[in-house]
């Protein structure tokens, strides 16, 4: 039987990356977008088995004395011959500084600052916040090449994934005018809270520091992850940068978010729009956080937070 092509997916769609996790949440999404997917990694040879779901991984080398931008020759090589329609990076500095190459050398489109994306006829429509997340803008790139920096948590990588085959690329002379000279593991915590099914964001109406104790009960009784508005993580540092939600932080898809003491300022709001149920709890009745929320209980969170630890633990 002839093959019959899926009208709403591209023919071909990469992912470029160096983290396998970030590179495993772009490559479901390529999947959805397109017939034929493929990496282009660097990094640790060992980590190419962790790579799961494309139908090709393009390894590049590995990145010990390097960064991601030394292979741009072979990356800018790898698709001017190949011609994918569309390209996935994380929107990091390092994704953008490689989605700039590629556009200046390629004649590529770059969609920065994505919240939605989908295939339409041989190119992309996208949704992204404009305004500092105060309204979202859509756009049409009918470009024979896109690249589109993704934010974390827009796709997410499944369970079951294939085996991709692996390409070692072997014509690569990467360019090393700007050299890695020491790497340190990063301090702090590692929390993916764009993956969590629960989570307790907790704002400024946290008196201090040491109250966050009674914050974590809750999120323990909950099984749920801790995040928060910028201001606890940015200004009052009591938690880590990770853990803040937003614009211009982690955007979350769980089951339940329990907002406690945030305003709902459309900056974090934007961040929650995908949770399935909202819970608020804010002494100010007007705050525009139960706007937005399904649930809400006005009253001060010092009070309602100890009476929902005892109701649960019971
Ligand atoms: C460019 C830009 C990007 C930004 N990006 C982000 C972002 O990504 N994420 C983000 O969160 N913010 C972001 N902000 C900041 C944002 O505009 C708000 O300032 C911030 O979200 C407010 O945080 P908050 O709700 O914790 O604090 P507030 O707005 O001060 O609200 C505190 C709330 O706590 C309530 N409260 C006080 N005491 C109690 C109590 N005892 N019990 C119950 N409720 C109480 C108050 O009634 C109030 O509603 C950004 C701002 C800009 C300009």
């Amino acid at each position: 039987m002839k093959e019959v092509k899926d009208m709403s997916k591209l023919a071909c769609v990469w992912v470029i990356g160096e983290e396998v996790a970030a590179i495993n949440e772009l490559t479901a999404g390529a999947k959805t977008l397109g017939d034929e997917t493929a990496v282009l990694f660097a990094g640790d040879k060992e980590q190419v088995a962790q790579i799961l779901g494309a139908d090709k991984v393009y390894y590049l080398g590995p990145l010990t004395d390097k960064i991601l931008e030394n292979y741009k020759p072979a990356i800018i090589k790898l698709v001017a011959e190949k011609k994918p329609n569309l390209l996935l990076v994380r929107n990091t500095k390092r994704g953008r500084l490689i989605a700039g190459a590629l556009a200046a050398n390629c004649g590529i489109n770059v969609l920065t600052d994505i919240t939605e994306i989908v295939a339409v006829g041989n190119g992309v429509e996208t949704q992204r916040m404009v305004y500092g997340g105060a309204a979202f803008r859509k756009e049409k790139s009918t470009n024979r090449i896109n690249i589109a920096c993704v934010g974390a948590g827009l796709f997410q990588a499944g369970d079951r994934q294939a085996v991709p085959s692996i390409i070692d690329v072997d014509d690569v002379t990467p360019d090393v005018s700007i050299k890695c000279l020491e790497k340190k593991a990063k301090g702090g915590e590692k929390v993916n809270l764009a993956a969590a099914k629960r989570v307790v964001g907790v704002g400024r109406g946290l008196k201090a520091a040491e109250d966050l104790k009674m914050i974590e009960a809750l999120a323990a009784e909950l099984k749920a992850e801790l995040g928060c508005s910028r201001p606890i993580a940015e200004e009052e540092k009591w938690m880590a940068k990770e853990r803040y939600i937003g614009v211009s932080g982690v955007m979350l898809k769980p089951e339940v978010y329990i907002a406690l003491g945030i305003s709902g300022q459309v900056q974090h709001t934007v961040g929650i729009n995908q949770a399935k149920t909202i819970l608020a709890i804010d002494k100010d009745k007007n705050a525009p956080i139960f706007k937005q929320a399904d649930y809400g209980i006005v009253g001060d969170m010092y009070k309602v937070v100890p009476a929902l630890i005892d109701k649960f633990r019971k």
